[in-house]
């Protein structure tokens, strides 16, 4: 790796950090005799809970120590990375590779009995990979700085393939690549990383990964038009056929029947390569990017010759053409006594994308045409997210087929190849992974690592993308905290802790003028910002989770829309937009107190709040650049932005002081008037964060449970009680409760939970401790608890020997899978699918209606699936502390109750 250097625009930011980890490095003898400098390692190193782990043991650097940016090899990096597979073109290397979530915490003393009593077992059995879960990753890098993508496996040490796994415990020594690269390259990546190149065909890796992306993530393939993006809902047996237009340094044209069944059935080589070479003859643009932006400034009227410009200004009406149609791209460079220099850069760049754009849109067309189509996908890095680029070519198939035939992008867009490649190693069985394990995740970077602020200010968002690949590892000594950088190591985030640095959303200029294509007016879009490449990749890290599930007792899970809001509505957006941002502030105190409020968790909290604004920033300018965006996404977006900066449990101060004195708080109506009494703790709302201020929360509790009269704004109460058994008419008894609790405190009457903290909201992991709590004060809830195998003691008597039936109901507690306060039912553990299904009761439908569902809480029965429909019985408690979403959802106010009572019919 000698001859592998860093990216220069890397080193001034990591000057001061090698200077300090020089201060801690010391002298080994590597395996070749040599000495090395490497860092202290053992005890001290902290690792980063939600990232790949690093293995430092022998860590040493390679080289020459005295390099400003040398590389550290960790030859004992073993766990948690693994496969990695490349699409090397002509113009672009794709990476795609994968590492294995970290296994969580299972200190969990209610697992063991949740598993026996439902059967569950870890995820699905039918594969053995990725049964654990983890994390696809996306990278690009220019082919022409090739050695910056073996350097960057290198330091991730991708080459070393998937050796956590006992039994193979053998080095992947060859790696998956497709493209022409592939072969060219081979060579290189085995006298570099020494390992062979496995050779997959192009043209199958995009059909593979084209399917993949249509069929297993849920917003992937969108129109764009006149500006407007809108996701398009795949019917996964309706998707065939169709054809894909990659467009690459050249074009490729496929009919797409199915599962490898696929023909090439065209192609052109003037595609990406073609503007990006050009445009850089013709502009002197140094990237890329500096020529697409150009073009959004440009004016191509005055180069291409309009038809105007031959029929005198007027329109070549009798065959449909107005004057401002292009009558020939570029043609008025002849007509003129003009150098190049006479031209401006941006009209060329404009001229240039337009005539390429509108060129493959034609061929495409035309493809499509001849063979019957009506669908065409256009994938390949030419497009990059560009909204003039996909509205010209929507115009042109708009134009061409007159409505007939449809334009849609994804956004993977650049990388089927890669994932087509990654998707051949067959023991992933990501094949048929479905919609509802895959989780994209949008992580805002490195964990804090601490020490002195390093580098320049980070701008935005755009600036975040280029630090967030690596891995976080950092050492400590007595001196303090210090961390490594292997390449694009050093933490992005500590740029981002610094003070008066505005997070910039860039803000889209004006429309210039621009001419049309065949009489009609050209696309709209083109004044959008061009956002750097990487942020604008707009495509997260997919988190594969296998034990997701569909929750089984939904009516219909086709139809299924978690969400209440519609946030494509601008003024819902603005509103929501404010709220989480007023909010800030608060959180950002909690959590900062959460972790003692040292200067540590000063400094990660002012980040977390630099962090989640850009987000906002980012979403609140481009609503669907991470995928259709809902208010449950935003609440969840914010929880994981938290744990990204190690805050893994905001509340967790106040949660304790609430179930403590909630618990000395002890029928029907009783209880329910308590479970929406005690909805009001809610910190995720900004009118209770205020009240609060004024009180203890039980304080409040206990005046708000004091005001509970009925009848509540939407009261089912009666039905409930009826149903209940209350009534004349006798009921078959409920075989099975499954109630979605909310908040830590006093309405704590559990079963189903959060994985992950969210909010004030409680925990799986908490539950068995605060009913062990309260079964002290009940003898009730301690017979259901023990019955349930919830108390540590019934718990030894479980596992010993077969307890004689008890005769209380029992008390189970199952993780939801989610760690936000809303719940998208299409995706819960498998834990708790199993608690929903029954292992008798399975496919008789018939028999369901004797289970009850009890939604709780703002978030899980009000933001999300308060219309949601269920097999069964369904009961939907919340208070809800917005004015605004009660005079939208229940035309009531602030502070109103819901009691809303479902049977199943
Ligand atoms: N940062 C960038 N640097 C260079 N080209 C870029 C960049 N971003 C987008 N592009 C465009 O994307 C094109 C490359 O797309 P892609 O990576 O899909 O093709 P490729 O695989 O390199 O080419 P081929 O498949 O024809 O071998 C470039 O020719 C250029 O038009
Ligand atoms: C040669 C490939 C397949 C390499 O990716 C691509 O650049 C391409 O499809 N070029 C267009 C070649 C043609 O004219 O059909
Ligand atoms: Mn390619």
């Amino acid at each position: 790796m000698d001859g592998l250097r860093k990216d220069q625009s890397l080193v001034g930011a990591t000057d001061n950090i090698n200077e300090e980890t020089n201060n801690i490095t010391q002298k080994v003898i590597s395996e070749g005799g040599e000495e090395t400098m490497v860092p202290p390692v053992g005890n001290s190193i902290h690792r980063s809970s939600s990232r790949p782990q690093l293995d430092l043991s022998g860590a040493a650097i390679q080289g020459n120590f005295e390099e400003r940016d040398p590389t550290i090899l960790l030859p004992n990096q073993s766990d948690d990375i693994s496969h990695l597979a490349l699409d090397i073109g002509g113009s672009l290397i794709k990476l795609v590779y994968f590492s294995r979530h970290e296994d969580r915490v299972v200190n969990d003393k209610r697992k063991k009995s949740a598993k026996e009593r439902f059967g569950v077992s870890n995820g699905n059995i039918r594969r053995t990979f990725p049964i654990l879960g983890g994390r696809l990753h996306f990278v690009k890098f220019e082919t022409a700085k090739i050695n910056e993508c073996l350097e960057f496996i290198h330091s991730k040490q991708l080459h070393r393939g998937d050796n956590d796994n006992a039994v193979i415990k053998v080095y992947t020594m060859f790696e998956k690549a497709t493209g022409g690269g592939a072969y060219k390259f081979a060579d290189l990546f085995k006298e570099k990383l020494g390992v062979s190149i496995e050779k997959e065909d192009e043209m199958d890796c995009l059909v593979a990964g084209a399917n993949f992306l249509l069929k297993a993530i849920r917003h992937e393939a969108f129109t764009h038009k006149e500006g407007h993006k809108e996701f398009v809902q795949i019917d996964h047996n309706d998707l065939y056929p169709y054809l894909l237009v990659n467009i690459g340094s050249g074009v490729s044209m496929i009919k797409v029947d199915g599962d490898g069944k696929f023909q090439r059935v065209s192609g052109t080589n003037v595609g990406g390569g073609t503007y990006w070479g050009l445009g850089r003859l013709l502009t002197k643009c140094k990237s890329f990017d500096e020529l697409l932006e150009l073009s959004q400034r440009g004016d191509n009227s005055s180069i291409d010759m309009l038809v105007g410009d031959i029929y005198g200004g007027l329109d070549y009406s009798k065959i449909g053409l107005s004057a401002s149609t292009i009558a020939s791209s570029f043609g008025k460079a002849i007509s003129e006594n003009k150098e190049i220099e006479d031209y401006r850069p941006e009209d060329i760049s404009l001229s240039l994308l337009r005539m390429i754009s509108y060129n493959i849109g034609q061929i495409s067309y035309l493809t499509a045409l001849q063979l019957g189509i009506k669908r065409i996908f256009f994938g390949g890095f030419f497009i990059r997210g560009h909204a003039y680029t996909m509205d010209t070519i929507s115009f042109a198939i708009q134009f061409w087929s007159k409505g007939g035939a449809q334009a849609m992008f994804l956004r993977h867009e650049g990388f089927l190849g890669a994932l087509g490649a990654f998707m051949s190693y067959e023991k992933h069985g990501l094949d048929d992974l479905m919609v509802h394990q895959l989780v994209e995740r949008f992580p805002m970077g490195a964990p804090y690592t601490g020490g002195k602020i390093h580098g320049p200010p980070l701008g935005d968002l755009n600036e975040k993308a280029r630090w967030i690949q690596g891995p976080d590892l950092v050492c400590s000594n007595q001196k303090g905290t210090y961390f490594i950088c292997n390449l694009l190591q050093i933490s992005w985030m500590e740029k981002f802790v610094r003070k008066g640095i505005k997070i910039t959303a860039p803000v889209p200029t004006a429309s210039p003028r621009t001419t049309g294509l065949g009489g009609f007016e050209a696309p709209s879009s083109k004044g959008d910002t061009l956002r750097c490449d990487e942020s604008n990749l707009n495509v997260g890290v997919l988190h594969l989770v296998p034990s997701l599930e569909v929750f089984p007792l939904l009516a219909d899970p086709k139809t299924y829309e978690p969400n209440t809001i519609d946030l494509a509505d601008p003024n819902e957006l603005e509103y929501w937009f404010t709220v989480l941002s007023e909010h800030l502030p608060d959180l950002v105190d909690k959590a900062v107190a959460s972790e003692g409020g040292t200067d540590d968790a000063r400094r990660r909290g002012d980040a977390f709040a630099r962090a989640f604004s850009a987000h906002l920033a980012r979403l609140m300018e481009e609503p669907a650049a991470y995928g259709k965006l809902s208010l449950a996404n935003l609440l969840e977006l914010r929880e994981e932005c938290l744990r990204e900066f190690n805050f893994f449990d905001a509340y967790s101060t106040i949660k304790h002081r609430e179930n403590e004195a909630s618990l000395a708080e002890t029928r029907l109506l009783t209880l329910i008037e308590g479970v929406l009494a005690a909805n009001i703790f809610d910190w995720g709302s900004r009118a209770c964060v205020d009240l609060y201020h004024k009180g203890t929360i039980i304080e409040i509790y206990r005046m708000s449970r004091k005001k509970m009269q009925r009848p509540w704004r939407v009261d089912d109460f009666d039905a409930f009680k009826e149903r209940m058994g209350f009534g004349d008419k006798k009921h078959q008894r409920h075989k099975r409760a499954l109630l979605f609790v909310d908040n830590s405190g006093a309405d704590v009457v559990v079963l189903v939970a959060n994985s992950l903290p969210a909010l004030n909201d409680v925990t799986a992991m908490e539950l068995p401790e605060i009913v062990a709590e309260a079964a002290k004060h009940c003898d009730i809830l301690r017979g259901a608890a023990e019955a349930g195998g919830l108390l540590m003691d019934a718990m030894i008597n479980i596992q010993d020997s077969p307890r004689e039936k008890s005769s209380s109901t029992p008390l189970m507690v199952v993780e939801n899978g989610c760690g936000s306060p809303c719940i998208d039912l299409r995706q819960v553990s498998s834990e708790l699918a199993a608690a929903a299904k029954d292992a008798d009761l399975v496919c008789c439908f018939n028999i369901l209606y004797i289970y009850l569902v009890i939604l709780e809480g703002m978030g899980r029965a009000l933001h999300t699936n308060y219309n949601a429909r269920f097999k069964c019985d369904a009961l939907k408690l919340a208070m809800v502390k917005n004015q605004r979403l009660a005079e939208k959802l229940i035309k009531g106010n602030i502070y109103d109750c819901v009691c809303r009572y479902e049977p199943a019919n």
